[in-house]
């Protein structure tokens, strides 16, 4: 996931791949509280690992729930229609999916076993209304109190002063969000138990209907066979029981479908997108999606868990669609619309408004932003794709579907724009709520021209401080890091080990040609072996100079230094990466420092790791390194003629980092 301040997607060109989808997150929910709530085990196989179900986890296990993961599967032991814990204060995050049914759960559950509880969650989850819900479950005898804002979040639950009572003519409203009436839907069997049934009567045209029938299909798994009559009155038998169906497997997301469906649609690739984990067969309505993709010129195939798509007409045919029935993947189709030939319009999603954030605001704002003109109702939204592009910073409102949908907006290069652009998306890691790995998975089936994958890189002398510098530019960007070092370094450890002499030429660059080398989150593996720490040894770091003086070792090891520039972006460190590695590179810095300065932190440095070291010797050292390597006759360490130089030698860290990432700024279009 990254967690910068935020990412810019270069411009996007094609997709192909298989990309496989995380589990969804309102059938996670969901059966994580049925779990919670039956007796015994149930194992889940597919569960979404994100903010969202993490609360949901924590509640649980918090209410005396046993939680268990092993891998991708979580076993819960649920509470059986007890209630071990009486009290308990529970932070839900921004998580609708958990507030609303816990509340549910918990106010019948005090209500009949007595107990305290508190539920609130971030800021935003405060302005986000609940009062339809706490009216239903107050006129059946709950107790809930509101501790601030009536209507909103933080609530407090207690016993129920006089039992529960009038099972039997609940009335809950339908047209703000089913949340309401599937949290009473899961928790009302509680309330059966004294033998009486629950009816419920909606008022109001029942809105997200399809999420809806998957609280009853998932009721249905756990043995509730509730009845309807429409989708105006449903009825849970006397004496319900949830009974574990003890395995199941989560469904891919359907709405994190629509990212990938979408992008298959516009972008080229003569191979379709193929996505796995949710296939025409979902019971999720956001499945439905996939119409309307179709209805805008994609090509859909798909069977029981997998789709595969493609790109059909383009530009996509504007679409105007009632999207009562998919509000969250209908955030897709507003970015979509940007690649229709006219004007698209999405009606029915007043319930935008009391999502994450005010999403008709924030997608009106945000596609104004590149360029779209748009026009607004409380419930609609019309969208025309712009004259001109712009390059965006795309405000994300702690709202991950805004900062998924508008990655798309990287493709403009399929509508016509010229230049394309990069997209900024600010605060990425919200998509944390849902899809964590959202932009890695993009950009495993998205592929960019290479001159769109930006470079920057860092050439100096040793030790000064190229490798801090980059390593700390790379992660505040989120790019991948080459420290082209490393890989010299490599090279000689693996010379050395094999006893290479190091004026054998040929020789050496057989052995650099097949090098064995990857550069993991778990360190630097040569063969079998962990090097992070021997390649750093000042002994590798000479013969490393020695070595690649060498016309043949060095082709040979172009390659793999070729193979970090990836998407979203790369930050090199080394001698030659902005002279003759990467000579595109966007921006790129000569970093140098005084010889007493850089002997001086190499000392330090090597102290620091409990390496003795000589002061003296070691700058007679780099200073021979530094002739070495600026007199070789291939590649030769200096600046590149349009290179940013910067004496760090009476900089800080930070100081050259900020200036650094200044001057990368002002070489984006979002400066
Ligand atoms: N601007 C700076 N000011 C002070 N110390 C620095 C600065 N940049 C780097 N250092 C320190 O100098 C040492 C050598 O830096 P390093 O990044 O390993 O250099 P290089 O990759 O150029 O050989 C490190 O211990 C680092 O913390
Ligand atoms: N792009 C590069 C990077 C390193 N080298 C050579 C020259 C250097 O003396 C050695 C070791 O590089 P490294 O950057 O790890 O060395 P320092 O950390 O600066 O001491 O490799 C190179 O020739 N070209």
């Amino acid at each position: 996931m990254y967690t910068t301040r935020f990412l810019d997607v270069p411009p996007l060109d094609s997709v192909a791949g298989t990309v496989r989808l995380p589990g969804s997150k309102s059938i996670s929910n969901r059966v994580l509280l049925l779990a919670g709530l039956c007796e015994g085990e149930t194992v889940i196989d597919g569960l979404l690992a994100s903010d969202d179900t993490e609360v949901m986890l924590q509640a649980l296990a918090a209410l005396g729930c046993t939680v268990e993961r092993s891998g991708e599967a979580v076993c819960i032991r649920g509470i059986g229609g007890e209630l071990p814990v009486r009290e308990a204060d529970l932070f839900l995050g921004n998580a609708g999916t958990a507030m609303r049914p816990l509340t549910a759960a918990l106010a019948v559950l005090a209500a009949v076993h007595g107990g305290a509880f508190r539920l609130h969650g971030v800021a935003r989850m405060h302005e986000r209304p609940i009062g339809d819900l706490v009216d239903a479950l107050r006129a059946i005898g709950c107790r809930i109190d509101y501790e601030a804002a009536p209507g909103y979040p933080p609530l407090r639950i207690g016993a129920a002063p006089s039992g529960l009572h009038a099972l039997d003519a609940i009335r809950v409203r339908g047209d703000v969000s089913s949340q309401f009436l599937t949290a009473l839907l899961l928790a009302l069997p509680l309330a059966t138990a004294g033998g009486s049934s629950a009816r419920i009567s909606v008022d109001g045209e029942l809105i997200s209907k399809p999420y809806v029938g998957m609280t009853l299909q998932l009721l249905e798994r756990f043995g509730i066979a509730v009845e309807r009559d429409g989708w105006q009155r449903f009825t849970i038998p006397a004496n319900s029981q949830y009974r574990s169906p003890r395995t199941l497997r989560v469904e891919g997301d359907a709405s994190s479908a629509s990212y990938f469906i979408g992008a298959a649609a516009i972008a080229a690739g003569g191979q379709p997108l193929r996505i796995e984990g949710v296939g025409l067969d979902s019971m999720q309505g956001d499945i439905r999606f996939v119409d309307a993709a179709r209805a805008m010129g994609a090509q859909v195939d798909g069977g029981a868990g997998w789709l595969e798509v493609r790109r059909g007409t383009l530009p996509l045919r504007p679409i105007d669609l009632d999207c009562k029935h998919l509000p969250d993947a209908a955030m897709t189709l507003a970015v979509l619309a940007l690649f229709a030939e006219g004007t698209s319009r999405l009606t029915g999603i007043a319930s935008w408004r009391v999502k994450e954030t005010d999403r008709i605001a924030a997608m009106a704002t945000e596609l104004r932003r590149i360029g779209a003109a748009v026009e607004t109702t409380d419930d609609s939204i019309a969208i025309t794709p712009p004259a001109e592009w712009r390059a965006g910073a795309i405000k994300t409102y702690d709202d991950h579907r805004v900062a998924m949908c508008f990655a798309l907006a990287a493709f403009s290069r399929c509508a016509g724009a010229a230049p394309a652009l990069p997209v900024r998306i600010l605060d990425p890691r919200c998509v944390g709520k849902t899809f964590p790995d959202f932009f890695e998975a993009l950009f495993g089936v998205a592929a960019a021209r290479p001159d769109d994958i930006p470079v920057l890189t860092i050439d100096g002398p040793t030790a000064s401080g190229k490798g801090t510098l980059a390593s700390a530019v790379a992660a505040r960007l989120g790019y991948h890091l080459l420290d082209s070092g490393a890989v010299y370094r490599a090279a000689a450890l693996a010379a050395s080990r094999a006893g290479v002499d190091r004026d054998d030429e040929p020789a050496l660059a057989d052995l650099a040609a097949r090098l064995d080398l990857r550069f993991g989150a778990d360190g630097v593996w040569l063969g079998g072996d962990e090097v992070g720490e021997s390649l750093r040894l000042e002994a590798i770091g000479s013969l490393a100079s020695r070595i690649s003086a060498w016309p043949r070792v060095r082709r040979a090891l172009l390659d793999i230094q070729l193979a970090f520039h990836r998407l979203p972006g790369l930050v090199a460190d080394g001698r030659d990466m902005g002279t003759v590695v990467f000579p595109v590179a966007r921006l790129k810095v000569f970093l140098t420092a005084s010889a007493a300065q850089r002997a001086e932190r190499r000392y330090r440095q090597l102290i620091s790791r409990g390496i003795s070291a000589n002061i003296d010797s070691l700058r007679a050292d780099l200073e021979a390194r530094d002739a070495r390597d600026q007199s070789r006759s291939v590649s030769p360490s200096r600046p590149a003629p349009d290179a940013l130089l910067l004496d760090n030698s009476a900089l800080s860290i930070e100081d050259s980092v900020e200036q650094v990432l200044a001057a990368w700024q002002a070489r984006t279009p979002f400066g």
